[in-house]
This record gives C-alpha cells, sequence and structure tokens, in this order.
C-alpha cells in the first residue's frame, strides 16, 4: 500500500507523513529527502544552481521510481503536481491526501524557514497565495482526500488520515496512539 500526501511548501507533509508512517508501522520516505541522497547535496542547492526545470526532471524520475517501488508513505516535494505524468502516477498508484493549508498559515509557519528556493523572494506571501491559486485545482485532481490543516496539530492530523483510511476500508482499525503521539486535549474537555 502506497500513502501519498501532497500539498503547499510548509503544509505538514514531511511532519505528518513521518508520524502517519510511526503510527502505521510502515517504511516513511520523502521525496525531497531521496533527491537529496541521489544528489548528495541539498534540493536547495541544486535548484538554485541548475534551475527549476532540472530539479523537475529529477523529480519526476525520483517520483516515477517510488511509485513503482515504495510501500509506505509518501511525501512529496510541493511542486510534486505540476506535471501531469507525476499527477496520473501518483494518483494511480498511491491513496493520495491533499493536505490543505491557506498561504497566510504557511507563511506563518515558513517565515524564517531558508530551505525553501521558491519562497527566497522579497514578498513571500505574496508567492505563496500566487502558488496556492496555480496549484489548488492540480492537487485536487490528483488526490482522493482533502485534508484542512486549519487548527489541528500534527497528531490530529494523522488521526484524520488514519479514520479516512479505516472508512474506506483501505485499512483494518488500528489501535489508539500510544499515550505520547495523542493528541493534547486542554483540561475543561478532558473525559
Ligand atoms: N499541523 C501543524 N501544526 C503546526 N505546525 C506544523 C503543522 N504541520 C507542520 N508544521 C510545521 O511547519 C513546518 C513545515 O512542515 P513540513 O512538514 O516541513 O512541511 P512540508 O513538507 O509540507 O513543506 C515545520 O516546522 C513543521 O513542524
Ligand atoms: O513547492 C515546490 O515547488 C517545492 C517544495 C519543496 O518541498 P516542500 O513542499 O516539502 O517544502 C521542494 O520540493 C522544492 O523546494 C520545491
Ligand atoms: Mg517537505
Amino acid at each position: 500500500m502506497l500513502l501519498v500526501l501532497v500539498g503547499l511548501p510548509g503544509s505538514g507533509k514531511t511532519t505528518v507523513g513521518r508520524q502517519l508512517a510511526r503510527r502505521l508501522h510502515l517504511p516513511f520516505v520523502d521525496s525531497d529527502h531521496a533527491i537529496e541522497h541521489r544528489l548528495g547535496c541539498s534540493v536547495r542547492e541544486y535548484f538554485e544552481r541548475e534551475g527549476e526545470d532540472r530539479f523537475r526532471d529529477l523529480e519526476s524520475e525520483v517520483l516515477a521510481d517510488l511509485c513503482q517501488n515504495h510501500q509506505g508513505v509518501l511525501s512529496t516535494g510541493g511542486g510534486s503536481v505540476l506535471r501531469p505524468i507525476n499527477r496520473e502516477r501518483l494518483h494511480q498508484h498511491g491513496h493520495v491526501f491533499y493536505l490543505r493549508s491557506s498561504p497566510e498559515e504557511v507563511f506563518r509557519r515558513l517565515r524564517n524557514d531558508q530551505n525553501r528556493p521558491l519562497l527566497q523572494v522579497a514578498d513571500p506571501q505574496a508567492r505563496l497565495r500566487e502558488l496556492m491559486e496555480k496549484r489548488d485545482p492540480l492537487y485536487r485532481e490528483t488526490a482522493h482526500y482533502v485534508i484542512e490543516t486549519g487548527r489541528p496539530n500534527v497528531a490530529s492530523l494523522v488521526n484524520m488520515i488514519v479514520a479516512q483510511l479505516e472508512l474506506a476500508g483501505h485499512i483494518k482499525p488500528v489501535s489508539p496512539p500510544a499515550p505520547a503521539d495523542r493528541p493534547r486535549v486542554s483540561p475543561p474537555h478532558r473525559i
């Protein structure tokens, strides 16, 4: 089984994907990490040195390989949906979850992050709004499920994905998370 996460940079694909894999006892891979492993340098470095087209070529190759050979959770890079062939492959091989975040929310998270080459511009918030406008339909086209990442923390998002998979009959009901992974509930709501 292949579970795929797509969404804007900063929507939580890497973080949520890793926790989801841990929860379901599945192998985890992030396509950007696989690319970095092949290159021996960071995505940002390669992107800036060789340009976006070269990066997208490599990204397509790595995604094709992972769609064929990886079983478990696959967190993608935010631009994985740009090429139609990637969208088709991901949709066909995986159960795809779109972590849908607003540009404002993502901006708050990534304000001080220098690893996203597309956001190293004078007005990253405007850039994120452009990315959202262009990519939201592409994420939707690729995905089987849309998960709104508004308020929930990482553990709650993992729970939502697990619940969707159980409901669709793709996995058997899994045991509740270990205490450390459980979403925190503030005291007035504790039962
Ligand atoms: N649901 C969430 N709530 C709060 N912070 C989050 C959430 N998801 C991710 N983050 C934080 O946002 C940042 C970007 O997350 P990351 O997983 O790298 O996103 P992506 O892989 O989609 O670019 C990280 O610092 C991460 O800890
Ligand atoms: O949105 C994009 O085009 C990109 C997102 C990045 O991954 P994250 O979505 O994990 O930040 C990374 O693949 C590269 O910098 C390009
Ligand atoms: Mg990531």
